[in-house]
């Protein structure tokens, strides 16, 4: 009998676009209904270009995502703009591929366990509860400002144990610099080489040496000191190759911190901003999240064992980030020619994958663009197809941070849960999805904080 993809014809259809612009300025134009138009019209795949040349495949089916994620992932390396962060990042996991990505993961994945990643949990609660210390009734925060401090507060304490503050300052400002021009370069088409002086490049440069002073001071003073730190670059610093017995380098270790800072904040800080618009239209969920916290901490501050009975502050995120993944795209580029399904795509040919159109499929989810916490219920996932729900990616690239994410996202929740409600004022305007490096609302967000009680 032949399989479903036999009798399929090979030919990818796909619209004709612009002889030289191709597609692109539809795809620049509103990226996300781009895909979504492509899903809509096409189904399981979709090819159209980018310039003259550029072929793009939109694979937007599971078992042909499988294949691009984890089967034949070897026949793929990530795409151009990614490839663009080496500036900042080196090779660190994000950037790096094949031997030097799979030696780095070994190396680092002990250090993102879920049970090593639970001693976190603790500075995770705290730093969002002295940070939201500062607030006050009745006043009105832009939240997606808000959020992106407290992920960058989160990461700074659990990467280096330093506190928000004046000494975190010495990372943060930097940083901030750093992700600002970084992704401005991996967004633009044309990459001007960082060796020419434009004022971009000088000001990128200057930026990632100021991070490299303040990084390569932390690690040289932690190699000075005898004790050990169970901080996140402790655990790197402890880390052995078991063929080798050899740790990371210096230079290896300031590339997968500075791939850790940038990969793991503004996802998470997204994530949290979606949380709470959502949760601002849907009050019978939020009140519903704030009574189940209520009953289980019967008044007294959010601790790191209450995690696993977060169970629908956990759905609520699971399924924030169905409607708004913030990592909305996934992109590769074709290392070798290679067929997907029975379709046969080439070298050099790139490849996208969203999670923002898969998360919306109406063939795997009911109700599709509703905010419904409780389909998570009943181990939900586990019900589909495993590449109709990623908003972590997959495959040897799935995202190292995951369970990090799940916790800090859920214990940021539910601490500000229990003392403040979020509302967005009736005049706000209309909250929509800009889909930059990660998924943002568009113009931010700016909401009251009401006192719980
Ligand atoms: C809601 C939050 C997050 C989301 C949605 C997210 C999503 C993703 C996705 C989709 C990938 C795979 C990209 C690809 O295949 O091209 C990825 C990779 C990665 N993420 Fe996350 N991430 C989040 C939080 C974090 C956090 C908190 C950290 C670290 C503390 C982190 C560190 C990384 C790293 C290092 C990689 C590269 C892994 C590799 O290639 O081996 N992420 N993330």
């Amino acid at each position: 009998m032949k399989t479903r993809y036999e009798v399929k014809q090979q030919i990818v259809p796909g619209p004709k676009g612009h002889w030289l612009q191709g597609n692109l300025p539809e795809f620049k134009n509103d990226p996300l209904q781009f895909l979504m138009n492509q899903s809509n019209q096409y189904g399981e795949i979709s090819r159209f270009r980018f310039g003259p040349f550029q072929q793009v495949y939109f694979v937007n089916d599971p078992v042909l995502i499988k294949e691009v994620l984890v089967t034949k992932q070897k026949s793929f390396i990530k795409s151009r703009d990614i490839q663009m962060l080496k500036t900042v990042v080196g090779e660190g996991l994000l950037t790096s591929e094949k031997e030097v990505h799979m030696k780095q993961r070994r190396l680092i994945q002990p250090a993102f366990k879920k049970t090593h990643i639970a001693q976190y949990a603790q500075d995770m609660i705290n730093t969002t509860s002295s940070y939201i210390e500062g607030w006050s009734n009745g006043e009105k925060k832009s939240i997606t400002n808000e959020m992106m401090n407290i992920a960058l507060g989160i990461i700074t304490k659990t990467m280096f144990s330093m506190d928000i503050g004046e000494e975190s300052k010495r990372i943060e400002a930097p940083m901030e610099a750093v992700m600002k021009l970084g992704v401005k370069r991996m967004r633009s088409l044309i990459t001007i080489p960082l060796w020419i002086p434009t004022k971009n490049n000088r000001k990128l440069k200057r930026a990632v040496k100021e991070l490299d002073d303040v990084l390569f001071s932390i690690i040289k003073e932690r190699r000075m000191e005898p004790s050990e730190h169970t901080d996140l670059l402790g655990i790197l610093m402890q880390a052995k190759d078991e063929e080798n017995g050899l740790g990371m380098t210096d230079k290896q270790l300031r590339d997968e911190l500075m791939t850790i800072f940038l990969a793991g904040h503004e996802t998470t800080a997204n994530l949290l901003s979606w949380t709470f618009y959502l949760l601002s239209q849907h009050p019978e969920v939020d009140e519903k999240l704030y009574t189940i916290i209520e009953e289980l901490t019967q008044g007294k501050p959010i601790t790191p064992e209450l995690y696993p009975q977060l169970t629908y502050a956990q759905h609520i995120i699971s399924e924030s980030m169905r409607l708004y993944p913030p990592a909305y795209v996934i992109g590769r580029q074709v290392e070798e020619d290679i067929e997907i399904g029975p379709y046969q795509m080439r070298k050099g040919d790139m490849v996208l994958i969203s999670q923002y159109v898969m998360h919306r499929n109406p063939t795997y989810y009911d109700n599709a663009e509703a905010f419904i916490p409780e389909r998570f219920e009943h181990n939900f996932i586990k019900t589909l197809p495993t590449y109709a729900y990623f908003p972590f990616g997959g495959g040897p690239r799935v995202c190292i941070g995951n369970h990090f994410a799940m916790m800090e996202a859920t214990l940021a929740l539910a601490t500000i849960v229990q003392k403040y409600r979020l509302t967005l004022s009736a005049d706000h305007h209309t909250v929509k999805p800009q889909p930059l490096v990660t998924l943002r609302p568009k113009r931010g967000l700016y909401m009251t904080l009401n006192n719980r009680k």
